[in-house]
C-alpha cells in the first residue's frame, strides 16, 4: 500500500514537478488481478482501484497499514465502476455493476469480491474509502438514479452536468461523499470559478481521455497555484487548504470524493477570479 502524508501549504510553496507529483499524484490505479490501494493521511482516505481479468480479485486490509482483520471493519467504501460490465459481491449478494453504476459499501462487511463479466472488456472499480463509526445500508446506485446538476456554459467552455451519487440527500454514508462529473463535447474546464472547502478534502479521478490526452490540473491556495500535468485514469489528492480545477487539451470525464468535517457538498470557499494568483 502506497502511504501519503499531509503536508503543510508553506511547506508545498517550494516543491517542484516531482516532488508535487510524488506527493499529490496516483499514477497507477489499474494492474489486472490486483488491488492498488494509496493510504492517504489526507482526511485519511484510501483511494484505489480493481481490473479483475479472469478471476476475482479481494479487497483485503493492508493488516500492517491498516491494522485491521478486514478492510471495512473501520471504513466505509463508495465504488464507481468505469469499465464493462462486472460485479461487486458484497458478503454473498451479489451487485450488477454496468459502466457508471455506483455502489456504497458501510462499516462491516466482512468479505467484498470484485469479478468482470467479459475479461475482454474488464471492469474497471474505481474506489474512495473513508473512516466510518456507524454502519449505512449497502446501496447500489444507477447514474439514472443520481442527482444531476447541469452547470456551466459553452461560452466559459465549462458546461457539464455533477451527479452525486453519496451525499445527505441521496445515498447515506458517515462522512463520504461522492460523485461524476461529465463535460458536455467541446468543454474543457472543470471547477472554474475555484473553491476551497477547509471542512473536506477531495479526491478527483480524470479518465475516459485519450492516450495523449492530458489534464492540467490546478491545485495549491488561491495565490499560490500550481500545475499537475495528470494522464487519463490517474488520481490527485486535494487537501483543504487547496483549489481543484482542470482544463483538459480534449473532453474527459471526473470523479470526485470528500471526507472531513462535513457534508454539505455547498459549503466551499468561492474563489473570486481576481484573487486567484
Ligand atoms: O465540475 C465541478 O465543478 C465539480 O465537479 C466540483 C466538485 O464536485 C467539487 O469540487 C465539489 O466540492
Ligand atoms: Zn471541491
Amino acid at each position: 500500500m502506497d502511504i501519503r502524508y499531509a503536508s503543510h501549504p508553506d511547506e508545498v510553496k517550494s516543491f517542484d514537478t516531482s516532488r508535487l507529483r510524488q506527493e499529490f499524484l496516483m499514477e497507477s490505479l489499474f494492474v489486472p488481478n490486483e488491488l492498488t490501494l494509496t493510504y492517504t493521511h489526507v482526511d485519511r482516505f484510501i483511494v484505489g482501484g480493481v481490473l479483475p481479468m479472469g478471476q476475482a480479485v479481494l479487497l483485503e486490509a493492508d493488516k500492517k497499514e491498516m491494522g485491521a482483520d478486514f478492510f471495512l471493519e473501520r471504513r466505509e467504501i463508495g465504488i464507481i465502476n468505469i469499465g464493462g460490465s462486472g460485479t461487486v459481491s458484497v458478503d454473498g449478494t451479489i451487485y450488477s455493476m454496468d459502466s457508471k453504476d455506483g455502489l456504497y459499501i458501510g462499516l462491516g462487511a466482512r468479505e467484498v469480491a470484485f469479478t468482470s463479466d467479459n475479461p475482454n472488456e474488464p471492469a474497471k472499480f474505481y474506489l474512495n474509502s473513508a473512516p466510518a463509526h456507524r454502519t449505512y445500508l449497502t446501496v447500489k446506485i444507477a447514474i439514472s438514479e443520481a442527482s444531476p446538476n447541469h452547470l456551466g456554459s459553452i461560452s466559459n467552455s465549462n458546461e457539464r452536468t455533477i451527479y452525486r451519487y453519496i451525499h445527505t440527500g441521496g445515498v447515506q454514508s458517515c462522512q463520504l461523499v461522492m460523485g461524476m462529473t461529465l463535460l458536455k463535447p467541446g468543454n474543457m474546464w472543470n471547477t472554474m470559478p475555484c473553491h476551497t472547502h477547509n471542512r473536506r478534502s477531495e479526491i478527483y479521478f480524470y479518465f475516459d481521455m485519450p492516450s495523449d490526452g492530458v489534464v492540467f490540473h490546478y491545485m495549491g491556495e488561491p495565490q499560490e497555484t500550481r500545475h499537475l500535468v495528470v494522464r487519463n485514469e490517474q488520481a490527485i489528492i486535494s487537501p483543504s487548504w487547496s483549489i481543484h480545477s482542470g482544463v483538459g487539451t480534449s473532453s474527459y470525464t471526473f470523479i470526485w470524493g470528500m471526507a472531513g468535517e462535513n457534508q454539505t457538498f455547498e459549503d466551499m470557499d468561492a474563489v473570486a477570479m481576481k484573487d486567484l494568483r
